[in-house]
Order: C-alpha cells, then sequence, then structure tokens
C-alpha cells in the first residue's frame, strides 16, 4: 500500500489542513487513506484527557479511527520534538511507529503521515532531524507551502533539501493562509516551477472558518478543486512507495 509523507516549509504552514483535505480528495478518486501524525508535540488536555490536535482535525474527515489510531507520540511541549521529548524523557522508537503505519498500510489503500514543522527539525537531541527519517522511509513527499510573499524561498531551499537526499517529491501545495494579492501568488508558483522544476499539485483558498470548510464534504471539494490527481495516481502505482 502506498505511504505519503505531507511536510512543509514551516510549522504553522497548512500541513494537516491539507492531510484532511488529501484524505477527502483520494477518496473522491476511491482510494481510501488514512492520515497520521507520528510525532504530535503541543498536545493540550480536556476534560482530563490528553488530545492530539492534528489528529482531532483529521477526525473532520475520517470517521473511521479512533484517536489512539491517529498518531504514535503526544508530547505535551508545543515545540520542536526533541526539546519536548527531553521535557518528557521520552525516546522515541522508530520501529513502533513504522509498525503502527503498516497496520494502516494493510487497512488502507494508502497512509498519510504529517510531519512535525518543517524538514530540519530535530527529533533527537543528537540532531537527528525529520528529514534524516524521510530519507529512510523514501517515500513520496508533498511540500505544502505558504501562498503568498516569502514563500519562493523557503520553498526552492526546502525542495533543494529533499533533492539532496533522493527523497522523492510527489508535488508541492501552495496554501493561502490569508487573503493574498493573486497576482503575486500566481507568479510566486511560476517562480516555484521555473526554479524547482518540481510539479504544483494546486492551492487551498483561504478560508476564515477552515475547520467547518473541513466538515463539509462539498466546501471541502471547492478546497481541492485544482488539485492534480495524475501526481498521486503515479505515486499510488509505484510498489516502493511503503514501509513495509
Ligand atoms: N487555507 C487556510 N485558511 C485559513 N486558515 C488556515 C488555512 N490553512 C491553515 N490555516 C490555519 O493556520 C493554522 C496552521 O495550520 P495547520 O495546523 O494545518 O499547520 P501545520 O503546518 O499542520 O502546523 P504544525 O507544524 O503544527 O503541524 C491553523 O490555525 C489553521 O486552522
Ligand atoms: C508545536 C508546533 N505546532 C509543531 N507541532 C512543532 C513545530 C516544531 C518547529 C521546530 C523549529 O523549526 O523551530
Ligand atoms: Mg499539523
Amino acid at each position: 500500500m502506498t505511504v505519503f509523507f505531507i511536510t512543509g516549509t514551516d510549522t504553522d504552514v497548512g500541513k494537516t489542513v491539507v492531510t484532511s483535505l488529501f484524505v477527502s480528495f483520494m477518496k473522491s478518486y476511491g482510494y481510501h487513506c488514512a492520515p497520521f501524525k507520528p510525532i504530535q508535540s503541543g498536545a493540550v488536555q480536556r476534560d482530563g484527557e490528553w488530545i492530539a490536535p492534528d489528529p482531532e482535525i483529521y477526525q473532520l474527515v475520517t470517521e473511521h479511527q479512533e484517536m489512539k489510531d491517529l498518531y504514535a507520540y503526544l508530547l505535551e511541549k508545543p515545540c520542536s520534538p526533541h526539546l519536548a521529548a527531553a521535557h518528557e524523557q521520552v525516546q522515541f522508537d522508530f520501529s513502533f511507529i513504522n509498525n503502527k503505519v503498516n497496520k494502516l498500510e494493510k487497512a488502507y489503500d494508502g497512509v498519510i503521515l504529517e510531519g512535525a514543522g518543517g524538514l530540519y527539525v530535530p527529533l533527537i537531541e543528537d540532531g537527528y532531524c525529520m528529514i534524516d527519517w524521510m530519507e529512510e522511509l523514501h517515500v513520496p513527499t508533498i511540500l505544502v507551502a505558504r501562498a503568498g510573499v516569502g514563500t519562493i524561498n523557503h520553498t526552492v531551499l526546502s525542495v533543494e533539501a529533499l533533492v539532496r537526499r533522493k527523497i522523492p517529491i510527489a508535488g508541492i501545495i501552495f496554501n493561502h493562509l490569508h487573503e493574498e494579492e493573486e497576482g503575486i501568488v500566481k507568479d510566486n508558483i511560476h517562480m516555484v516551477e521555473k526554479l524547482t522544476k518540481v510539479p504544483i499539485i494546486g492551492t487551498v483558498p483561504y478560508r476564515e472558518n477552515i475547520l467547518d470548510v473541513l466538515a463539509d464534504q462539498d466546501e471541502r471539494q471547492k478546497c481541492y478543486a485544482d488539485w492534480e490527481i495524475n501526481v498521486f495516481r503515479e505515486a499510488f502505482a509505484d510498489e516502493s512507495a511503503t514501509i513495509a
């Protein structure tokens, strides 16, 4: 079964929103995919229960998975995973994570792994970063980038880092975190495509009520109206896109 990795040019660029939309987008083409957040920092306590913020948003689009099956590690401190883990004396066991992903691979057509923050986010205090793990996983990667001013530099740098590690890049999705000047967004997309030669999968519009949008099938569909399915079909056909 196919595993995709959703990374971003930064934290808070919209990886969770895109992961949730991606699950719905693939379902509209008949592919049942499971979202999964291997390492979640910034857990919140509600009614005495620890909640993983990103999987809580996934549940707006996936009614089949219980919260405990949507993540592997849940850490309280809202910071880099290496620091949040050190704060709680937690050591990540990557075979534990891989086993949870493998279980999902057997039950679904695809698994959508969401990273934490961007590429050079330390997972371990010795400096082992998200990109090092992604290099080991070697699965098709979707890069989520801001649509507005400042994105060209961040996106090209992220692509350069992925290419240097030979991490397969399925494509880039530009997310409107604010209302942007569309002429600038259009040129941002054009320049990133020119500088990176990486396929642009599509965009996500700014929606003030984005969580309500994610909870509504018709509204979700409007968000991925310009997404290119063939990019994903190719990745689904790639036998090596698995961590089994
Ligand atoms: N298209 C959008 N329109 C409006 N708000 C958005 C949009 N995309 C993301 N947001 C908001 O921006 C914030 C960050 O989005 P999100 O949580 O998806 O980022 P992230 O990259 O997953 O962050 P993290 O690194 O913590 O996982 C959230 O409050 C989210 O609701
Ligand atoms: C807490 C935050 N929302 C994410 N879960 C983790 C972001 C780590 C960013 C590390 C860094 O780039 O400085
Ligand atoms: Mg997220």
